[in-house]
């Protein structure tokens, strides 16, 4: 189903929250390719936002640039980490600025999970909370509620290639949402999986940021893993073409 204006929070109460991402007039040119021409979007608390496009449209650009990892040539993304705080201006940090950013409000699950094969389920959980300075006790508490809470009870000690893909996955968004992100970027997360598999998966990710209130980010070329987001943008060239959001407003 996919839900336009403004977004319903966990209990299915439509808000009109302020945005948690505010972004317009984007560009972004790498050598002559040029990846974003004038993009913009504005993502709410609890929208599950699918991000959907040829290849080489600019999907994975519109993440990075609206996440921080890439500044953009031209135009602005606000984020506001927590509600009733001003907004912070990408454009106005350097590149530690934008990682700081990232590590303490953003949360990022990727197509290969990238754990780090060395340490236990627990350990890629709790290392996300550590490296901003959490006690290891405290991470390694939070961390176990996280992977209770994705059905990984019991596969706390576990390392990476101990898993499958679909338990591996779900470590990974433990790992996402142990710091309680204000938004968090999957980029294909369900697309090394089995159907079956994949919907659990995306349960999983879904359940876990739009009940706490945070907005997911997600780019995919499944329109079955796009039709479970509650709204749909489309980008061609670099624009954003279709966002159903506005069909629906
Ligand atoms: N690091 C880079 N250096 C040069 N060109 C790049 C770089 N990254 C992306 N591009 C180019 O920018 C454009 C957009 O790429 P992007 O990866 O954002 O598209 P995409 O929609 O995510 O593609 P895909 O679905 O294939 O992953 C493409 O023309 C691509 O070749």
């Amino acid at each position: 189903m996919c839900r336009g204006g403004p977004s319903a929070d966990a209990g299915g109460m439509i808000t009109s929250a302020p945005p948690v991402l505010q972004a317009h007039s984007l560009s972004k040119t790498y050598d002559s390719a040029q990846a974003l021409v004038d993009a913009g979007l504005t993502v709410r608390p609890s929208e599950s936002v699918a991000i959907m496009g040829p290849s080489g449209s600019g999907k994975t650009t519109l993440m990075h640039v609206l996440s921080g990892i890439l500044p953009a040539d031209t135009g602005e993304v606000q984020f506001s980490p927590a509600a009733g705080q001003a907004p912070l201006r990408m454009s106005t940090m350097d590149a530690e600025q934008r990682a700081r950013l990232r590590r303490e409000h953003i949360g990022f699950v990727f197509q290969e999970g990238l754990l780090l094969p060395e340490l236990t389920a627990l350990e890629n959980v709790a290392v996300a909370l550590m490296v901003s300075g959490t006690p290891r006790a405290a991470a390694e508490q939070r961390a176990a509620g996280w992977l209770a809470a994705l059905g990984l009870a019991g596969f706390e000690q576990r390392r990476p290639g101990q898993l499958s893909g679909g338990q591996a996955q779900r470590v990974a968004i433990a790992r996402a949402q142990v710091n309680e992100p204000a938004v968090v970027f999957a980029d294909e997360p369900t697309g090394a999986l089995d159907s079956a598999t994949s919907e659990s998966v995306l349960d999983a990710l879904l359940s876990s940021t739009v009940s706490r209130g945070a907005p997911l980010v997600m780019v995919t070329h499944d329109e079955s893993v796009a039709a479970r987001c509650s709204r749909l943008i489309r980008l061609q060239d670099g624009r954003v073409v279709h966002d159903s959001a506005e069909v629906a407003a």
